[in-house]
């Protein structure tokens, strides 16, 4: 598994102790400009945010929208990531020119799906190698949107899928995520919005609160 509970959107130390003191064991840094959670990644700050996340064990994503591969390449090697989250446009061919470990984010309609629907959506993707992460179609904004899926649909398409590795993103919080969890057979869960307070700054209480549940 390539982690259990994923924070994405840090921006302060503070952020990301309190991830690793709630034994949470991923954290996201958003390069997409037009998220209230963007780092920038020239700022020396990010790149001090992320090598410190990395002393705390923490295995950090680098979020990336429609961004050129050789640029993603560049931040990943001033930032240093672990993994790069396409949460784009991309296709399978463009992102084949980006290096390292990968995620995709699979962007799903809220309301009922079907497994077939899950299957189209992710399987080009799972059979190019990477590791998919269930979203809510943001539209233009691309994520964060705080919208949830279709847990029980996720549950049916996971039980055809048992060896595929899967992520479950989308509106999680520290209210809903046991309910999440169960519905769907979550073993790796991601949020941005759901532990903000107000929306953009992150709650160490609500951090905590996610991650209890979540581990
Ligand atoms: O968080 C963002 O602002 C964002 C912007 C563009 C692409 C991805 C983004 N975040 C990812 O979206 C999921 C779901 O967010 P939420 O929990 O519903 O608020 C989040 O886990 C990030 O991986």
């Amino acid at each position: 598994m390539i982690f259990r509970v994923k924070i994405c959107g840090v921006r302060l130390h503070s952020d990301i102790e309190a991830v690793a003191a709630a034994g949470g064991d991923a954290i996201g840094l958003n390069f997409f400009p037009p998220s209230i959670r963007y780092v920038d990644p020239d700022d020396p700050r990010t790149q001090e945010l992320s090598a410190a996340a990395a002393g705390l064990g923490l295995f950090r994503v680098g979020v990336f929208v429609n961004e050129a591969p050789a640029r993603i390449a560049e931040i990943a090697d001033v930032v240093g990531l672990d993994a790069i989250q396409l949460h784009g446009d991309e296709t399978v061919e463009s992102a084949s020119q980006v290096s390292g470990r990968k995620l995709r984010a699979i962007k799903l309609p809220t309301g009922p799906l079907t497994v077939s629907q899950i299957d189209a959506a992710s399987r080009l993707w799972i059979e190019a190698g990477y590791h998919v992460l269930f979203d809510a179609d943001a539209g233009a904004a691309h994520g964060g949107s705080g919208k949830t899926l279709d847990w029980n649909a996720i549950a049916a398409w996971a039980s055809l899928n048992p060896s595929v590795a899967w992520t479950l993103a989308g509106g999680l919080t520290p209210d809903n995520l046991s309910d999440a969890i169960q519905a769907s057979s979550a073993t790796s869960v991601d949020t941005a919005s759901g532990v903000e307070s107000p929306k953009g700054t992150k709650s160490s209480e609500l951090i905590q609160a996610f991650c209890s549940v979540g581990q």
